[in-house]
């Protein structure tokens, strides 16, 4: 079905129930206005994107902290905006999908903040999207109580602060389109958000909070924060009263967090060590540089890793420098029924967290309810009746260029295990996310969009090297196909009736054994099944 609102803007798709609410003329109206702001720009970064992986690829250009941005990083005077309302304390952050009983758990979990996911965690089908949207409309407004397998559901009296996630650049909404282009997934979930909540949530004390994910250049963070200011005065809300934390989740980002921050000053809250799309972002950057930059099997790239650790060293020690919070990442274990299990994941969760907290971050992400006590504790313990730990500036920290680079210092090996893993992982995930569910439970851990991205880059940079593995094997398409097979096999038995495994296993097949290496699963994937707009 197509309906149109105006002259120029079109929404395809099927009409849910009350997706008129969110998809008001006025609504629909507010994007158009940024969209026609903005969308020049965003497709001029993206091409400066696609320039500065090909220059990275061929060895043209290195990546170093900018000369011409220099003065930034020099010029003490400058800090973030003040904490806003309900952001003050952050110590423990649940994240997770939109959907209407994640939406009501996560507020009542006695997290401090929930990161309400249209990113990670999101699979974008039409329904997610403005569905998710209708969700957290509903929310705000205390509308949403339901019952469900005899479980009543309602928000409760100290919810967490919301801190939406819209879609990163690279990705386009198909359903709305304008003059016959489609629009900007990022200005789609950040334009519904914004125009139908931030007067309510200032009216309730809160605010209209987000988290700005994968940006890869300051400029990334200029155009989100142009975003901010025309939104803001298209609704007569002051400047400055959106609040934006940046997740530091692509290498090109490591070198440029100081900018990035001084870009959305007046909008910053903090930064985010989102670690497992900076893994992703680390493996595809220099996936063609040769063996120095091969990583090891994925569950031996640990937080602990030399590369890793100088990356969250920076962000605290430049977050805490300008006044902004420094936010910890996720640790993917997820409480279990198995009681043996669970305490295996509750000791590592823990222990993710002490490091985190040790090391001076404010606060840090859980993906369960469940995991929430534990957070809680070590960073109470941590923040010692303080809110943050903003007054640790971590001037001990001194990290180079090099030291962000050193991903051979994470030593490792390559198994036949670790080659079987990514590939059984891979396909599980694609699988549930061709199936509308973003976010899953697979093997006892949290599994998002970034493991798949993950696992799938990794299988082709060791295609491409000819890695070994550690019985002298060398990783050839050949023997990828094979375990392709067998491993596909293995998960088909476990999926059963009405899966997407063959459609899950051609995705991996494009973005794992493709002679180039695309730059995400998600544009392709998205484009081809998860919508019927072309
Ligand atoms: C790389 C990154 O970006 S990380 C951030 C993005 N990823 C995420 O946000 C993932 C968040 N986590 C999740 O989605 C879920 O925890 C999953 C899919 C991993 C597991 O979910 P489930 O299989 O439902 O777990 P489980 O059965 O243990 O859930 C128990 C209860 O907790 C709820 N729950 C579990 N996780 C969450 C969550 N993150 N938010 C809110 N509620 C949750 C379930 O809805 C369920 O509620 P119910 O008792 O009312 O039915
Ligand atoms: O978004 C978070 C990440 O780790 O990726
Ligand atoms: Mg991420």
């Amino acid at each position: 079905m197509s309906t149109r609102f105006t002259s120029r803007i079109d929404i395809a798709g099927p009409r849910g129930e009350r997706f008129d609410e969110i998809l008001t003329p006025a609504a629909v109206d507010f994007i158009a206005k940024l969209d026609n702001a903005f969308a020049g720009r965003r497709r001029e970064l993206l091409d400066a994107r696609r320039r500065r992986c090909e220059e990275l690829a061929s060895g043209e250009r290195s990546l170093e902290f900018l000369p011409e941005t220099r003065w930034i990083r020099n010029d003490s005077s400058w800090q973030v905006a003040q904490p806003a309302p309900g952001l003050e304390d952050r110590r423990v952050e649940i994240t997770g999908p939109t959907d209407k009983k994640m939406t009501v758990n996560a507020l009542n979990s006695g997290a401090k903040v929930w990161l309400a996911d249209f990113e990670d965690a999101l699979s974008p089908t039409w329904a997610n999207v403005i569905g998710g949207q209708l969700n957290l409309y509903d929310a705000i407004r205390r509308n949403i109580d339901f019952e469900s397998n005899g479980k009543q559901y309602r928000v409760g009296d100290n919810p967490a602060t919301i801190v939406a996630r819209p879609r990163g650049w690279h990705l386009v909404e198909k359903h709305i389109r304008i003059d016959g282009r489609p629009v900007s997934a990022s200005l789609v979930d950040f334009g519904l958000y914004f125009f139908h909540n931030a007067r309510q949530l200032i009216a309730r004390g809160s605010g209209p909070y987000f988290y700005l994910p994968k940006l890869e250049s300051h400029l990334e963070a200029r155009l989100w924060n142009d975003v901010f200011l025309l939104a803001q005065d298209e609704l007569g809300i002051p400047r400055g009263t959106i609040r934006a934390t940046v997740l530091i989740e692509t290498i090109t980002a490591a070198f440029e967090m100081e900018e990035i921050l001084y870009e959305l000053r007046e909008h910053a809250a903090g930064l985010n060590a989102g670690r497992w799309d900076y893994i992703f972002s680390m493996i595809k950057t220099f996936a063609d540089s040769g063996a120095d930059f091969v990583l090891p099997d994925r569950a031996q790239v640990t937080m602990t890793v030399p590369f890793m650790r100088a990356y969250t060293e920076l962000l605290v020690s430049t977050c805490h420098k300008r006044g902004a919070y420094a936010i910890g990442g996720m640790a993917a274990f997820i409480p279990s029924k198995d009681p043996e299990v669970n305490a295996t994941a509750l000791e590592k969760v823990r222990q993710d967290k002490e490091r985190e907290a040790n090391d001076g971050f404010d606060g840090s992400w859980v993906a369960h309810p469940g995991l929430v006590p534990v957070c809680d504790e070590v960073f109470s313990e941590a923040l010692g009746g303080w809110p943050n730990q903003l007054g640790r500036l971590r001037d001990d920290v001194s990290v180079t260029g090099e030291d962000l680079l050193n991903v051979a210092s994470a030593g490792g090996e390559v198994t036949e295990r670790g080659v079987r893993a990514n590939i059984n992982v891979a396909l599980r995930y694609v699988d549930s996310w061709l199936r509308g569910t973003g976010a899953a439970a697979i093997f006892n851990l949290m599994e998002d969009a970034a493991t798949a991205e993950i696992a799938r880059c990794q299988v082709w940079q060791w295609v491409r090297n000819g890695t070994k593995l550690d019985d002298g094997t060398a990783v050839t398409p050949e023997l990828v196909r094979q375990w392709l097979d067998e491993e596909a096999a293995n998960v088909r038995a476990d999926l059963g009736e009405g899966n997407r495994l063959d459609d899950a296993r051609e995705i991996f097949e494009e973005t794992a054994l493709g002679e180039k290496l695309p730059s995400f699963f998600t544009t392709c994937a998205y484009a081809r099944y998860l919508t019927d707009v072309r």
